[in-house]
């Protein structure tokens, strides 16, 4: 069973059901937590079920498991399918799993860069556009179509991240593709939103990168420190509750400015011995 939020009132999503895709580890797993602590139903979906069920056995019974891969569109109707006929509804949809090999551009290949657009590019639209049609769209009761939300993980810094030049187009590709579909389908009453996400440090992020590169990424923060799972859980549950009611169209990034920063942080040249920044003496 979840622990209560530390943030938001229990029940606050109390009914909602969300459909979150790579909720078997990292912030996929925290966000499925808090969501279910708040009275949600979470389908989480992945390609492995053994994570899949490990994050149901943590978060109890109001949690299931649905393998898919999110870039094989039968896979994605037969996943919407089945959560439709499972509970009824889908309130929102979190697009979470997502990922990429870090490489220099020039060694990447056509496949290589194919298959990091197909996950995040491709796979977030086609888990969009089968919810929306399925979900959203249909009228419910009242005659009218029953609207829903949409939260797609996308990544920060947003100015390119070396070594990531297929990520960083698909991600680009998603951001905009929210704010395409939030003009489109706001007379379905669908609102759609981007989570730039910097550095957090889940066991994929700590072991998947090159240990010196990992262990340099919070001094490139300026905040000096890695994101934690339940700080973007914590967003997720926000903008699915109703205090995210009037949020559409936007990209909320949440990386402890590390997008308004590319190099080191502080650079040398920007502060005195004490490490604090420099300023100009004023005049006269
Ligand atoms: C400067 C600041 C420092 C900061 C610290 C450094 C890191 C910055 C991190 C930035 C923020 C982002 C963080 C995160 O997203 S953390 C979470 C990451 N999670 C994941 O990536 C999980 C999902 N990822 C995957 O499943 C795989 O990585 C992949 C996207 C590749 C998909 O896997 P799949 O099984 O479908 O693919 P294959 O392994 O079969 O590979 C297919 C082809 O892709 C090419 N490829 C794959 N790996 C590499 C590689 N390491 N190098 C080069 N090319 C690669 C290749 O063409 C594969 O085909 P072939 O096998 O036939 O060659
Ligand atoms: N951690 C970080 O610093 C940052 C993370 N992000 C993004 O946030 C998201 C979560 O990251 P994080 O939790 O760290 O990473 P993880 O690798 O732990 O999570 C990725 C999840 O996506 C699932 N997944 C991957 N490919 C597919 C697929 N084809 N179909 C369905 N599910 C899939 C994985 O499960 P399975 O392998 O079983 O399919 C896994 O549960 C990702 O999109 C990531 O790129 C963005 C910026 C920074």
């Amino acid at each position: 069973m979840s622990a209560p939020s530390r943030i938001f009132a229990p029940g606050v999503l109390e009914g909602q059901v969300i459909l979150l895709s790579g909720g078997g580890s990292g912030l996929g797993r925290a966000a499925t937590l808090e969501l279910v602590a708040l009275g949600a139903h979470v389908a989480i979906c992945g390609r492995r079920i053994e994570p899949l069920e490990e994050t149901v056995a943590l978060a109890g019974a109001r949690c299931s498991a649905h393998v898919c891969d999110i870039r094989e569109e039968q896979q994605v109707d037969a996943l919407v399918d089945d959560v439709l006929a499972r509970y009824g509804r889908i309130d929102t949809l979190v697009n979470n799993a997502g990922g990429q090999f870090l490489a220099p551009a020039e060694e990447i290949t056509p496949k290589g860069f194919r298959t990091v657009t197909r996950l995040n590019l491709d796979g977030t639209w086609l888990m969009t556009h089968a919810v929306a049609t399925k979900a959203f769209i249909p009228a419910g009761d009242d005659g009218r179509p029953r609207g829903g939300k949409v939260i797609s993980t996308t990544l920060s810094p947003h100015n390119g991240l070396a070594g990531m030049v297929h990520s960083s187009a698909a991600r680009a590709g998603v951001e905009n593709m929210m704010r395409e579909l939030s003009i489109e389908w706001a007379r379905f009453g669908i609102k759609l939103n981007a989570i730039a996400a910097g550095q957090f440090g889940t066991d994929v992020f700590m072991t998947k990168y090159p240990r010196e590169m990992v262990a340099a990424a919070a001094g490139q923060v300026p905040i000096q420190r890695l994101g934690r799972p339940e700080e973007f859980a914590w967003l997720v549950a926000y903008l699915a509750s109703p205090g995210g009611d009037f949020f559409s169209g936007s990209v909320l990034t949440i990386d402890g400015a590390r997008d308004n920063h590319a190099g080191p942080w502080p650079p040398a040249v920007h502060v005195d011995d004490a490490g604090d920044p420099l300023r100009e003496s004023r005049r006269g």
